[in-house]
């Protein structure tokens, strides 16, 4: 039952998926009539934006005419991905100054639209999984990245230069893509052990997982986050976000890491703490809880 429920979520958030990102077919009809450059003026030009506004309308029509109830809370929300990955996929191919912003839009979407490999892992695929739910810590998410887009829409208008260095960009579309794999492979490895809120109880099937990427670090995924939201910043080439992001995900995952590991040592005990003792944290500077 539970199985149906998710392939029936799973192969809806596709299809809007999909559907959404139908956006990308307004400028390349233009586009075929004449020159690619013009694709991004193109969606900031009135003629582009009312055409995009009639896209989303229609596309939003039909969903409510075919889904209802949570499904179509599942339907919404994935169409919305796939319109931010589209528009995200135009920028990033037109020649202009705004690229680098288009590679992090299209990259950011690839994270919270992740619904195909969590299909993988058998977990839930509810809308809890598109992170976009209202908690305190989506709302902290929000605000790093609507910070992170005022600091770059404000620098690229005052020190334009700032947004040029491709070299500092490629660092940082590295740095996302090695954090995101390692983030993906952690999750491939754990399977249903790998669970996004931290456990207090031990499930029967929980069991300690040392092997793969757990061999290299104890928190594989955390490395892949941590390196992937301050790629993100290196990206955009925003000096105060790539300090701040540094902070508050180190400050995060210490105090997460904490938590998490007095929860391990309860269910694995002494397995844990020689775990422990041969395979560091991964991350700087955080050695986890202390174990007498
Ligand atoms: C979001 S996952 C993160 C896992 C790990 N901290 C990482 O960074 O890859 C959190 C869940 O994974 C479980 N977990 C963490 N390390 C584990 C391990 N080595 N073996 C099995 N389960 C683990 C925890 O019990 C928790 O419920």
């Amino acid at each position: 039952m539970a199985g149906s429920k998710l392939v029936l979520e799973g192969s809806v958030s596709i299809k809007c998926f999909i559907l959404g990102l139908s956006v990308v077919v307004i400028p390349l009809i233009r586009t075929w009539c004449g020159h690619f450059d013009w694709v991004f003026d193109y969606l900031t030009e009135t003629p582009g934006k009312i055409a995009i506004c009639i896209n989303i309308a229609v596309v939003n029509g039909l969903l409510l005419i075919i889904y209802r109830g949570p499904l179509y809370k599942v339907a919404v929300r994935a169409c919305f991905l796939g319109v931010t990955f589209g528009c995200g996929l135009i920028v990033s191919c037109s020649e202009t100054s705004w690229t680098h912003f288009g590679w992090y839009v299209d990259l950011f979407r690839c994270d919270l639209s992740c619904s195909v490999v969590r299909l993988i892992f058998s977990m839930a695929l509810t809308s809890d999984n598109f992170l976009l739910n209202v908690s305190s810590e989506t709302v902290e998410y929000t605000l790093a990245a609507v910070s992170s887009w005022v600091e770059f829409t404000v620098e690229k208008l005052t020190v334009p230069e700032l947004k040029q260095l491709n070299w500092l960009s490629f660092v940082g579309l590295l740095m996302v893509l090695c954090g995101e794999g390692l983030r993906k492979a952690a999750m491939l490895t754990a399977g249903s052990n790998f669970n996004h809120i931290v456990q207090n109880e031990k499930a029967r099937s929980h069991v300690l997982v040392t092997s793969g990427v757990y061999s290299y670090f104890r928190h594989p995924s955390y490395v892949g986050w941590f390196y992937w939201s301050i790629g993100t910043q290196v990206m955009l080439c925003n000096p105060v976000c790539i300090l701040g992001y540094t902070i508050a995900s180190w400050r995060f995952f210490r105090e997460r890491i904490e938590e998490e590991e007095l929860s391990l040592i309860h269910f694995f005990a002494e397995d844990y703490v020689e775990y422990k003792k041969k395979v560091s944290t991964g991350l700087p500077f955080i050695s986890g809880i202390r174990v007498n």
